[in-house]
């Protein structure tokens, strides 16, 4: 079969599936990440301005790490198939279409010139990233004559590059909209950059164009975007008639808030161009509905539901035990917290349900369950604080917490990794940072020796490093922790639920 190309398109007219723009663009977008979330979101939004004639810029993509998929794009001349599918109102719509926004893909590692070269290109505008909770951070290394590791130093050295290749030119400054789900991404990214051009004794005139010519802007986003359909992907290909290895699949739901002036929008036209985008003065509330109703769902229940022998959260949310619990603790302790009217909590919470119960989405419980202990800081300790706040014990969150605990209970370790054990047998991979693997790993030894759940409790909550506080100093939470993980210990999560549905 032959490869996905642009040569294949201007030969082909593949059958269902909706192509693109081919004009060729000038690239107008640096997007650092590659991943399925960007391809799904991003890609797709700037593939239907160009469609409807509003952008007319092409993307260059770069991988952030050593590892990615540039080359694979690349062969495929950045095109690829996405799947947008839900069942709205009862009635399924299915959009499938080849986008073609992206222009070419690199690996910074193996072609630093070329990346460099590109912030010489005038048409630059627009800066997209998304590299994980990980990518936005500050890492101390002295000014790069390779490819820098980190993504904001690799951001950092191409816009002194830019800055020197225009004289810094204030028509030449970058907009940058990065989506990594933290809060004040934009700002965050921005701070680091500063400190790097101060780390290489940077001109000042190059921190006065970032701050001058340059915008960064913090930004909330939300789609399901669930990536390669394995179990489908070979009968697409044959319906289709290409061979597409960078097949990506994801929910028709999408929101972009932007903390930015709508006037954004008349270069960006995002809304012009009928996407679910909000330009807005303060984007915190979008982030707190969406981080704790919704990430929040998910952080609270799809540990326990895995270790009670499910993969998949449409699976869970149609679970007798394991969705009637995630919908109790949903509405009501989750709900309560959250300092938005109750009517928009509510209906928020009830499209959530919704889209996790996508009947097309595969969306693994084991892919969500990646550095869980980070993700229930964010998500959930918030929610339990609240509702201690309001006098109440929050038992379904304490349970959640105990399933993490036993989540993180390995059963092997080879070479710095770390696999549990579910009933059944299944093994899986625990993964999260290494300090924290290895706390687990030792709590749950000395747990071995001693049988002292209470002890083992006391000592991960009181990791004021991973939650961010001493947990013990909350009231009753240890207590309450300690006995939801007894009940997982001699019954199982399905039982420890079950008793909180
Ligand atoms: N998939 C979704 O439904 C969805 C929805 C909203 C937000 N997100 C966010 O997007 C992120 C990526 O999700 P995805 O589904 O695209 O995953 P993915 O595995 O397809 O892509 C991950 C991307 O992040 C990069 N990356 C990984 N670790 C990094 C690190 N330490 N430093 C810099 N870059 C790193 C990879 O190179 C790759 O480009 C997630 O962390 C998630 O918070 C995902
Ligand atoms: O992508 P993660 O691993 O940060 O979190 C898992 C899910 O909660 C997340 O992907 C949501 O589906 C997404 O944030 C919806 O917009």
């Amino acid at each position: 079969m032959a490869l996905l190309t642009r040569a294949y398109l201007k030969e082909h007219t593949p059958q269902g599936i909706a192509v693109g723009s081919l004009k060729q663009y000038p690239e107008k977008v640096l997007q650092i990440g590659e991943g399925n979330f960007m391809r799904g979101f991003v890609d797709w939004m700037i593939d239907g301005l160009n469609r409807q004639g509003l952008f007319n810029g092409s993307i260059l993509v770069v991988h952030p790490t050593p590892r990615g998929h540039a080359a694979q794009l690349d062969a495929q001349d950045g095109l690829y198939s996405l799947i947008l599918r839900s069942r709205i109102d009862g009635q399924v719509r299915d959009d499938r279409q080849i986008v073609t926004a992206i222009d070419r893909a690199l690996d910074p590692y193996q072609q630093y010139e070329a990346f460099l070269a590109s912030a010489r290109q005038k048409e630059m505008r627009f800066i997209f990233s998304n590299t994980t909770e990980a990518g936005i951070a500050y890492v101390a290394q002295a000014r790069p004559d390779a490819c820098p590791e980190s993504f904001p130093a690799k951001l950092a050295i191409w816009l002194y590059e830019r800055y020197r290749a225009f004289g810094g030119a204030q028509d030449k400054g970058m907009v940058v909209i990065p989506c990594e789900l933290i809060e004040q991404n934009g700002q965050k990214l921005r701070q680091i950059i500063l400190r790097h051009a101060k780390d290489w004794g940077l001109e000042s005139g190059f921190e006065s164009w970032i701050t001058s010519a340059c915008t960064f802007l913090d930004t909330l986003v939300d789609r399901i975007v669930t990536g390669y359909p394995a179990a489908e992907a070979e009968s697409l290909q044959a319906a289709w008639g290409y061979e597409d290895r960078m097949i990506d699949t994801g929910e028709i739901f999408h929101f972009f808030a932007i903390q930015g002036d709508a006037s954004w929008d008349e270069e960006l036209p995002l809304v012009k161009g009928g996407y679910n985008v909000v330009w807005a003065r303060d984007i915190a509330p979008y982030r707190d509905r969406k981080v704790r109703l919704l990430n929040g769902a998910h952080t609270m229940s799809v540990l326990a539901a895995y270790l009670g022998g499910l993969d998949i959260v449409g699976e869970m949310v149609a679970d007798g035990d394991f969705g009637a619990f995630l919908r109790s603790g949903l509405y009501q302790e989750i709900i309560p917290g959250v300092a938005l009217p109750l009517e928009e909590k509510q209906a928020f919470a009830d499209a959530v349900l919704e889209r996790f119960s996508n009947p097309f989405m595969k969306h693994k419980l084991l892919d969500i369950s990646l550095n869980s202990v980070s993700k229930f800081k964010v998500r959930n300790l918030p929610s339990i604080k609240a509702a201690l706040e309001r006098g109440e014990t929050p038992r379904r969150l304490l349970l959640a917490l105990a399933a993490l605990f036993a989540f993180y209970r390995p059963a092997r370790q080879a070479d710095g990794a770390f696999f549990g054990r579910r009933a059944g047998g299944d093994e899986y991979p625990i993964r999260d940072d290494q300090e924290i693997l290895q706390a687990f790993a030792e709590a749950w030894a000395a747990y071995d020796a001693n049988a002292d759940a209470a002890a083992l409790v006391r000592a991960l909550c009181a990791r004021a490093d991973f939650w961010g506080e001493d947990l013990t100093r909350l009231p009753g939470l240890t207590a309450g922790v300690t006995e939801q993980l007894q009940t997982i210990l001699d019954k199982g999560t399905r039982a420890a639920c079950a008793a909180l549905k």
